[in-house]
């Protein structure tokens, strides 16, 4: 990516670094988010996500490199900058013992553009309608995240920026999280988000950067990252490991076939070659019991391009550490 300001796009940050102490948080990150785009901003705990999206908040300032907020910057105009942007870093905050609808009047009231008749129309992308009612303490968390976007959606923004918003959800929240942030970028909408989850982002986004301890590790569209991807690993779970291995070696060499660590075996290799390899395995009357994808090849990617372990990255927000 070249170092210039790009005309017209949505997010510019343009070489930006963060430091804390010694330590770099952000280090010389660019990232370019172009009108109507939906963005991912994908890594595991501590790659410098929220650190990124807390500069473009004006939450904290850059130690380096200029951020611009559609052509905007902090410096030249101040909170100005954030006047056609709305959303969260980390969970949104409401008043527990106010209802949602309560809640969402006075956050249109504090800010003049919110208009309170666009409240049934907010409640209803987020698919609140019906809860409006009641009181926020009751909600669930994946609601109160629903929530939030719906307080965001009330200024109606061109840019709407989302810290991790399916973290700590459980299934079902996270589907239907995804689901409205879909919505959202169907309508067409600018969407700029951060998440631990390579599925997600696949889902979602159009374009990605991956980044791991502060620096940009991949920089590009989901498709160039599909094409960097692995083969997809299977664990093979056979009545006799020995001839099977000796099969995968002698007559396939395109499929590598490995003992897992957690017993079996692991065989590695395109689609096609993996059914000959499989098919070779049944005329040899070798008993297979299980043939299971390890992790799918963008999620092997993701752990290759950072230092997440898979364990690492499904974390809910409740068990990170608080800053
Ligand atoms: N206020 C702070 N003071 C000191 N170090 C900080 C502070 N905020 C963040 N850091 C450090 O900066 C690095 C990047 O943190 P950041 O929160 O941006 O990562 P992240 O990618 O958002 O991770 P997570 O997914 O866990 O939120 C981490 O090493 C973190 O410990």
């Amino acid at each position: 990516m070249t170092k210039t300001a790009a005309v017209g796009a949505a997010v510019d940050v343009v070489g930006v670094t963060k430091m804390y102490g010694p330590l770099v948080a952000v280090d010389d990150v660019s990232v370019r988010v172009a009108p109507g785009e939906v963005y991912g901003i994908l890594g595991p705990n501590g790659a410098g996500k929220t650190t990124l999206l807390r500069m473009l908040f004006g939450l904290i300032r850059p130690d380096g490199g200029e951020i611009r907020v559609f052509g905007r910057t902090w410096d030249e105009a101040g909170v100005h900058t954030l006047d056609d942007v709305a959303g969260f870093i980390e969970s949104p905050k409401f008043y527990p013992y106010l209802t949602g609808r309560q809640n969402l009047e006075g956050l249109a009231l504090l800010d003049g553009s919110g208009l309170p008749e666009r409240i049934d129309e907010v409640l209803e992308v987020v698919d609140l309608t019906g809860r409006d009612g009641d009181k926020v303490g009751g909600y669930s968390y994946g609601m109160r995240q629903r929530l939030g976007v719906a307080a965001s959606l009330l200024r109606s923004p061109g840019l709407l920026v989302l810290d991790e918003p399916a973290n700590g959800l459980d299934p079902a929240g996270i589907r239907d999280m995804r689901a409205l942030v879909k919505r959202l970028a169907a309508s067409g909408l600018t969407v700029l988000l951060s998440s631990h989850h390579m599925d997600e982002v696949e889902e979602i986004c159009d374009n990605v950067t991956i980044m791991n301890r502060g620096t940009v590790a991949f920089h590009g569209t989901i498709d160039d990252l599909r094409a960097m991807a692995p083969d997809p690993g299977h664990v093979l779970r056979t009545g006799d490991d020995t001839q099977a291995m000796s099969i995968g070696r002698t007559r396939h060499p395109a499929v590598g076939v490995e003992h897992a660590p957690e017993g079996g075996l692991v065989a590695t290799g395109s689609e096609r070659d993996l059914a000959a390899y499989v098919a070779d395995l049944v005329r040899a009357e070798v008993p297979l019991l299980a043939f299971t994808p390890t992790r799918t090849p963008l999620d092997a990617l993701f752990f290759m391009l950072t230092d997440a372990r898979p364990d690492d990255v499904h974390l809910p927000r409740e068990k990170q550490v608080v800053r």
